[in-house]
């Protein structure tokens, strides 16, 4: 393993059901940074993202095999507690998901699951949370009304102030701008690159430009098998693998 490696994925084969959708997949992440997984579609990128936070493991003949260490510890794991695992790596999912109450409770929500606090220091930190994902300004004064009540690109970003209430160390992105248009797609790519001081971010996206602007590091996958991964730049000006420069040139996928 690297030694900087936040994430390092060793072995790993993904099933749902017989059909085999991960194949021997080896990876080092690091911490604080942001990484991108692009292919094309059912390359297998959202089925490598949920197995970060085991997703997977809610839903009945899906498994994975091999290691996932974060920090050196298999969180793959039956001995790995799931809860501790969702407290440690946060999502954000394609559509905005925000609970149907006010936009202080959905924040408030997940903290409360993990922390005892005084309503001054709940009060600190969903103020800190909002700020955090570039909401605070726009709902200070808001803080009652409902979630539902946002632009969809607000109510994105109240989920990821939601992920970073918990104080996550990796926040899981999956196509987190693919409902939304193309201004409150800037917005969550500026607030993305900000949130790497504090977070590991690992985001999906059908968007070779969107990964282009907003990650460090490229994974490029295809049917189920790692085939390049390295730094952004590199992997886009001077790609490795001729599939790889395949996909980025536009002649498939
Ligand atoms: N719930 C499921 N049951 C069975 N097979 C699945 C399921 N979800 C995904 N797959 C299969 O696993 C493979 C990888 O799918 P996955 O959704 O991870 O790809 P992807 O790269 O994220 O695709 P997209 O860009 O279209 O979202 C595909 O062959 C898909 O058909």
């Amino acid at each position: 393993m690297t030694e900087n490696a936040k994430i390092a994925v060793r072995n790993l084969d993904f099933y749902y059901g017989d059909n085999k959708s991960l194949k021997g997949i080896n990876l080092d992440l690091p911490g604080n940074q942001v990484t991108a997984f692009i292919g094309p579609s059912g390359c297998g990128k959202s089925t490598l993202l949920r197995v970060f936070n085991r997703m997977y493991s809610l839903y009945p003949g899906q498994r994975a095999t091999g290691q996932v260490l974060l920090d050196g510890e298999d969180i793959l794991s039956p001995s790995y507690n799931v809860n501790l695992l969702r407290a440690r790596v946060g999502m954000v999912f394609q559509k905005p998901t925000p609970f149907p109450m006010s936009i202080y409770d959905n924040i408030s929500f997940g903290i409360k699951l993990y922390e005892k606090l005084r309503k001054v220091e709940l009060d600190e930190r969903v103020e800190q949370a909002l700020r955090q994902a570039a909401l605070w300004d726009e709902v200070k004064d808001n803080l009652k009304k409902s979630g539902l009540s946002l632009s969809g690109g607000q109510q994105q970003r109240l989920c990821i102030a939601r992920a970073v209430a918990v104080r996550p160390e990796v926040i899981l992105l999956d196509e987190p701008t693919s409902a939304l248009d193309p201004i409150a797609t800037l917005k969550i790519e500026e607030l993305v690159a900000e949130l790497r001081e504090h977070f590991t971010l690992l985001i999906v996206t059908h968007n070779m430009q969107q990964a282009a602007r907003v990650s460090d590091y490229t994974a490029f996958m295809y049917l189920g098998e790692m085939v390049e991964y390295g730094p952004t730049q590199q992997l886009f000006t001077n790609p490795q693998k001729k599939q790889t420069e395949d996909y980025i040139t536009g002649r498939y996928g």
